[in-house]
Order: C-alpha cells, then structure tokens, then sequence
C-alpha cells in the first residue's frame, strides 16, 4: 500500500485529499505546517508527497529540496493557487515531478496523475519528451540543458497556462511552441503561427481580432480573425515584443477576460485560446524602456522558457548538423575537421544560420566526393569570426532611406581599398533581398486591407511565398 504525504495548511483542502486517498486504499499521512513535516518526515518513506507551496512556517520549495535530497524515490507534486503558479514552474526546475492547480476541478485528472506517478512511470515520460521533440523537428540529445528546458515545457503543456519563449533568433522558438501545442490537449485543435513585427498595427490587429465589413476604407468584406480560427487550440504569437503598445492594450483585454471586439465591430467574442508567445528581446528591459506594458509580461510570461543560444550547447551542434543532412536527403558526411570548426564557431544566427551553412556546403560540394570538408565552409567558420546578423529592418515608411543607406554603405565597401570580407557583403545582399520582399508585400497588404489572398494574386506568387517573405517560415499548420 501507497504511504502518502499531504503537505497543506488549508484543512479543508487536507481533509478533501485524505478523504480522497483513503478511498483508493492509500495510506495517508498529514502536515499542517513545516514543522509537522519536519515531525513526520524521519519515521517513515513516503511514496507521494503532495505539498503546498506556500505555508505559514515555510516555503513549500524548502520542503521538496528536503524531500529530493533525503527521500529521492518519492515522487512530488506541489499545489498551487493561480497566483502561485510561477512558483509552481520553479518547483518543477528544483525536481517536483509535477504540479497541480486549486481548486482541482478535474478530480480525473487528479487521479491520473497520480496513477501515472506511483506506477513509476517517471522513465515513460522521459521517452515520450524524447519521441515529441523529435517528430517537433527539435534535434537535441546531448544538451542537459535542452533537456531540463524540454522537461519543463512537457510537464506545462497542459496546464491552462500562457507561456512566453525567450531567445536569440534561429534558436527554435517556433518548434518549442509546436511541441508544447503537441504536448498539450489542445493537440487536436489549429496551432496558428502570426509574426507581430511583420505587419502593421492595422493589420496586425485586423489579422489577429478581425474585421468587420466597412471596418476601414477598402474592408470589403468581413474576415475572421486568428483568434477566432485557433478556437481551443494554441496562438504563437512571434515577436511580441513588435506589437504597438495599442495592441498590447487589447491583448491584454483578451488575456484578462477572454473577450474581444472585431475591428470595427461591436458584438464582444469570447475565446478559449492558449497563447505561447515569442521573443528574441529582453521585455523586462522594453517595460524599463517603456516599449511594453509590465502589465501584458505579467500574464504572458506565467511560465517563461529561455531557449540557449547554439554556442551554449555545442554538444548539439554537429547532431544537428547531421540531422539536416538527413532531411537534406543527401548522402552526405561531415569530415571531422568540418564538424569541429562547426562546433567552435559562434553561431550569432543560431540553427538557422547552421542550415544555411549546411545548404552552401551542399551546393557546392564536389559532385559524388560525399564529404563535406573545411573547404566548403564559409570564410567566417574558418577565421572562427562570427559575423553578425544585420539588424536594419526598415519600415515601410522609411523604405526609400533603407535604399539609400545600403546604396552607401556598399560604396562604401567597394570604395574601400583595403581587404573586403566578401562574406559580409553576400550578407548585405540577402538583408536587401529579404528587405525588398516584405516592403513589397506589406505596401500591397496595405492596399488590399490585409487580405493575403488577393495580395498574393497582386504579386503573382504563392501564399506560402507571401509568408516566407513575412518572415512567417511558411504556412500556419493546423494541427
Ligand atoms: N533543435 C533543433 N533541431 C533541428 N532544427 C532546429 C532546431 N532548432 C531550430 N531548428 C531549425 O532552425 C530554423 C529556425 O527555427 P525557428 O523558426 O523555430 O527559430 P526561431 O527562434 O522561431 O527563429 P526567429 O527568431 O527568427 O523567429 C528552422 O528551420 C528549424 O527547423
């Protein structure tokens, strides 16, 4: 028979819990406080504990540090109420195998999870993160910190939480969102990806609320918005930290209350969608700066997950390279002077940056030779010098001066009589290429109020096409 630990100061709470587990057969044990727990904790193994996290004599953290260090076989859940909840994502990091929710309103749920937890299937669970991260895209098998980082967004998946991903651009924050949809139970429901940088504030709101017929010169029609196409699956909002702070007001309605209003409409629709949402900036630092309401961080970030940088685990690094390869599906190796060049450079654009390189290589390797060497890497892995990522994003409004300053500077360049780092000017011709693409796009989405198909018929290309120059990565899935 199961011994179980209930670590709460709420009698009635306690009372439910022993209550409950009595009738499964569990043999159940009380404490009221810290020093109930330290009273009980020396007579006895325990094979659950479900602790509070906040308690009058202590911190219920205090409690599961004890536990793991003393009592490794027996397994943790903390309870929490909504405004604890953080604390809950920092019980998890410290090893707390899962959290749960007041007042539990799904006792199945309950049940289950603790079911799943003393028939031991801790491992199961390790081999399910592997398995979806894996069919997510996300190569990561060597990287402890991956691997924390994985854990702790499986174990968030399906809770009714929002969750903000932090990290440098290219490191998978686009992944991670899918792998948390994936994990959660919303899985069966669209997971709808939007870029909050690429467009304008009309658009971004039209696109993300709607829009009703006549909301603005040119709205023809009325047209739903991403909000109202996720329904109960997952929003991951990309760059977040782009949003005029006009939209942050309005998102923050929705996270507050549920509820929000059509552009130019006035009938309120209600939603039920999670949001993950996405940044490769610091917003503590934008609400210092006052670019972000501290109010909208406080709902979005309840748990936040920082994604390392690339150069942070190395140890990943020429998996993953193998890995697109594989998807390249080329018969292709990596010599091992290549792959440790791969594993000392600085990767500033992260995975994406090492696709890229993988590509060039492959382009112009030697037909049949079937190894890539340092030969077929760029200049900039072989010097060790990271080049970095240009930044110059122009508005649309201030296009003709991105023209004029990357005329100059390339005369600039080419006027410059000593040694030219032909890599960076290759990079300042792919900025100007992808610069022009989504100016394009976004002065045509503006003469078409926002809708994509007829702004896609205008240019003559794909939607698949009008996302990539966005810088959407191509269509929304719907899972
Ligand atoms: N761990 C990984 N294993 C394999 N591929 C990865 C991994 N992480 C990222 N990628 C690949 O790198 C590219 C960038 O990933 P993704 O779009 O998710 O990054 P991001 O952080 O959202 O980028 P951005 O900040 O530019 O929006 C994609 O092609 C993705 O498939």
């Amino acid at each position: 028979m199961a011994n179980i630990l209930i670590v709460d100061d709420d009698r009635e709470v306690g009372n439910f819990l022993r209550y409950f587990f009595k009738e499964k057969g569990f043999e159940v044990h009380m404490a009221y406080s810290g020093q109930d727990f330290r009273r009980l904790f020396g007579q006895q193994a325990y094979h659950l504990a479900l602790i509070d996290v906040k308690l009058p004599d202590t911190s219920g953290l205090d409690i599961l540090k004890d536990l793991s260090a003393h009592m490794p076989s027996c397994k943790t859940i903390v309870m929490t109420g909504y405004s604890t909840v953080k604390v809950a994502v920092d019980a998890i990091k410290l090893g707390a195998n899962d959290f749960i929710e007041k007042p539990f309103d799904d006792l199945d749920d309950l049940e289950r999870t603790i079911d799943h937890l003393l028939a031991n299937k801790a491992t199961a669970a390790e081999t399910d993160i592997q398995g979806l991260a894996k069919e997510c895209g996300i190569v990561t098998e060597k990287s402890d910190a991956m691997a924390r980082l994985l854990t702790l967004a499986y174990k968030i998946a399906p809770k009714n939480i929002n969750v903000l991903i932090q990290g440098e651009t290219g490191t998978g924050k686009e992944l991670l969102a899918h792998f948390i949809h994936r994990a959660s139970q919303r899985n069966g429901q669209p997971f709808i990806g939007i870029n909050c940088g690429a467009l304008t504030e009309t658009l971004l709101e039209s696109e993300l609320f709607g829009h009703e017929k006549g909301a603005f010169t040119g709205a023809a029609k009325e047209r739903r918005g991403v909000f109202e196409i996720a329904g109960k699956g997952t929003l991951f909002l990309d760059e977040i930290g782009e949003a005029s702070i006009s939209t942050q007001v309005k998102l923050l309605r929705v996270l507050e209350t549920g509820e929000y209003m059509r552009v130019g409409g006035e009938a309120v629709q209600k939603t039920n969608t999670r949001i993950v949402s996405a940044t490769h900036v610091d917003l503590a630092e934008a609400v210092t700066n006052r670019a972000f309401r501290e109010d909208l961080l406080y709902r979005l970030d309840v748990v936040k997950l920082v994604i390392p940088p690339l150069r942070e685990r190395r140890e990943d690094i020429r998996l993953i390279a193998e890995h697109l390869l594989e998807k390249a599906g080329v018969a292709v190796q990596l010599n091992e002077a290549a792959a440790t060049l791969l594993e000392q450079y600085e990767w500033p654009g992260n995975v994406r940056e090492l696709s890229n390189v993988i590509k060039r290589a492959i382009s112009i390797m030697d037909e049949g030779s079937g190894v890539i060497t340092p030969k077929h890497l760029p200049k900039k892995i072989l010097s060790g010098k990271s080049l970095l990522i240009e930044k110059v994003k122009p508005k649309e409004e201030s296009f003709e001066e991105f023209l004029k300053q990357w005329t100059e500077d390339m005369l600039e360049i080419w006027n410059n009589e000593g040694k030219v780092e032909m890599e960076m000017v290759l990079n300042k011709v792919k900025v100007l290429e992808r610069e022009i693409g989504r100016a394009f796009v976004m002065k045509v989405l503006k003469e078409t109020v926002g809708d994509r198909q007829e702004a896609a018929g205008r240019l003559n290309i794909s939607m698949r096409k009008l996302r990539y120059l966005l810088n959407e990565k191509g269509q929304p899935s719907i899972k």
